[in-house]
């Protein structure tokens, strides 16, 4: 039996996962991805680096897997969204770095034509946020010498992550994207399940730029010979959360999962229903098979690893990610401080991209264990308002599928179930993202013939219930409350 392949190219690093058709892990490659913040506010990646990083995580995976590129009967591809990369058809040269779903450099955009917001999310079910590609590529445009008039001759191409890596791995020949990445960037219309001309005009973006959209499993094409030891068929495409959505097999409606890497997104499956939230929720592909759609509610914060990453890099107060569960649990409680992680703005339910950051209730009695604690929980408070607001425009769900960087941390897993009063399971293997791309390629390869198999091979490893009486985790949250309305930038709205 052949085994399948996932490209996983995060926020922070690019992993490549070779699985074997039971969702078994036999080999793998990771290497650490460098964030540039050349301004405050601005977040680039080097496209060619992402490039070069997939390239040798391929082989690396390959290699730890015993395995040459004629045992692979599919790579899936899977990647952080939004991130916009535009390059030149001819030299294949970015003209630009990425700029990465995190940067707000387009703010004051998106703030002077705040009145478009509800014109927008009507057709995209997403928000007039810097968060999403189509700003980022106008802002390209606008500010590289020359660009516009190259990319209304079709000299220069736009893709998401997985569009770049498609194209360098195809060795030029293949620009087209999935309906989950397109739906990510503002320029997709999620019921013509088509780029919209309204909006590439609004934007100022040429459709001559555009990938072409293919379903989330399909014959996108194959590797360029050169690059491993022969071809390999890439057949799966899905943005990392949706590709999390696949590998929790979260396919009812209903289904819930919550990804907890540098950002943490909950994805909630509402079916073939285009929902629209009424709480700032984003309406999404959440998977498109064999043509048809499945849509989801997704709520989007920027910051939950990345907290941990401040405490270890910007004020060192760890060495480690991994010594936060031990500071955590060195104290019963953080005696009322509150971190507030808002260094990208809030997103949802927020949507704040004026907002910072800020510590509250510190006393002389406050160490580094409270700012520590404060940091993990304020992931848990951030999960409960987005979980409120699911319940509200959506359905209640029972329990929350978890997965992701950051819950290998069993004081995360438990504060999750604590705080949201929802039973907490997490998967045997969490790197669920890696999983749902393998599982795509796998249904076009055949591995797979429906998405029932594909249920059918989900484990729990760990079930998490609410130990909390739900009088103090309300409390609890209330102060959550209390420290975001006074970070935000118009408390209140
Ligand atoms: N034991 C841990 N406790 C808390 N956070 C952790 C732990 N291990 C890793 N993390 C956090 O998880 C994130 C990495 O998760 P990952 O899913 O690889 O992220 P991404 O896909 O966004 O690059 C990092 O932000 C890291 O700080
Ligand atoms: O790289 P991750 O896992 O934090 O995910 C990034 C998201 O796709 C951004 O929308």
């Amino acid at each position: 039996m052949k085994a399948l392949l996932a490209i996983d190219q995060g926020t922070t690093s690019t992993r490549a996962i070779v699985f074997d058709a039971a969702g078994h892990k036999l080999g793998t490659h990771q290497v650490e991805l460098p964030q540039s913040f050349p301004k405050p506010g601005w977040v680039e990646h080097d496209a060619l680096q992402i490039r070069d990083d997939a390239i040798a995580c391929v082989r690396g995976a390959l290699k730890a897997a015993k395995l040459g590129a004629k045992d692979i009967a599919g790579i899936g591809i899977t990647n952080q969204r939004e991130t916009a990369v535009i390059w030149d058809r001819k030299s294949g040269k970015p003209i630009h770095p990425a700029i990465v779903w995190q940067d707000r450099r387009t703010a004051d955009f998106c703030a002077k034509h705040a009145d478009r917001s509800e014109w927008l999310s009507e057709r995209t079910g997403l928000l007039l946020d810097p968060y999403f590609s189509a700003t980022k590529i106008a802002w390209m445009l606008e500010h590289v010498d020359g660009a516009r008039a190259r990319a209304e001759n079709g000299e220069l191409a736009f893709g998401t992550i997985d569009s770049w890596l498609l194209w360098t791995l195809t060795g030029g020949k293949v620009h087209a994207t999935d309906a989950s990445n397109a739906s990510r960037t503002a320029l997709f219309n999620l019921r013509t399940q088509d780029w919209d001309d309204e909006l590439l005009t609004f934007f100022g973006v040429p459709r001559a730029l555009l990938p072409e959209v293919m379903d989330c499993a399909a014959e996108f094409g194959a590797t360029d010979g050169a690059l491993f030891d022969g071809a390999i068929p890439i057949r799966g495409i899905l943005g990392d959360q949706q590709a999390a959505t696949v590998g929790q097999a979260c396919f009812a409606p209903g289904m819930i999962k919550s990804t907890y890497g540098t950002g943490c997104f909950m994805v909630l499956n509402t079916g073939e229903e285009f929902v629209r939230s009424r709480n700032k929720l984003l309406s999404t592909v959440a998977y498109r098979f064999g043509g048809k759609t499945t849509y989801a509610l997704e709520g989007s914060i920027f910051v939950a690893g990345a907290a941990v990453q401040w405490l270890r890099d910007a004020v060192h107060l760890i060495e480690s990610a991994g010594d936060t569960e031990k500071l955590a649990r060195s104290i019963e409680d953080t005696e009322g401080v509150y971190l507030v992680p808002a260094f990208t703005g809030l997103g949802a339910p927020y949507w704040d991209p004026q907002a910072r950051g800020a510590i509250f209730g510190l006393t002389r009695n406050s160490g580094i264990a409270h700012i520590v604690r404060a940091a993990l929980e304020s992931v848990c408070y951030q999960t409960r308002d987005l979980l409120g607001a699911m319940r509200e425009d959506a359905m209640d769900p029972t329990e929350l599928r978890i997965d992701g960087g950051m819950v290998v941390n069993d004081f995360v897993a438990q504060s999750l179930a604590d705080i949201l009063q929802v039973a907490v399971v997490r998967p045997a293997t969490v790197e669920t993202t890696a999983l749902g791309a393998a599982f795509a390629a796998g249904l076009q390869a055949g591995v797979y013939d429906s998405l029932d198999s594909i249920s059918k091979l989900w484990e729990a490893e760990a079930h998490f219930k609410p130990a909390l009486a739900s009088k103090k985790a309300d409390a609890l949250y209330a102060g959550w409350q209390t420290a975001v309305e006074r970070v935000r930038s118009q408390p209140g709205e």
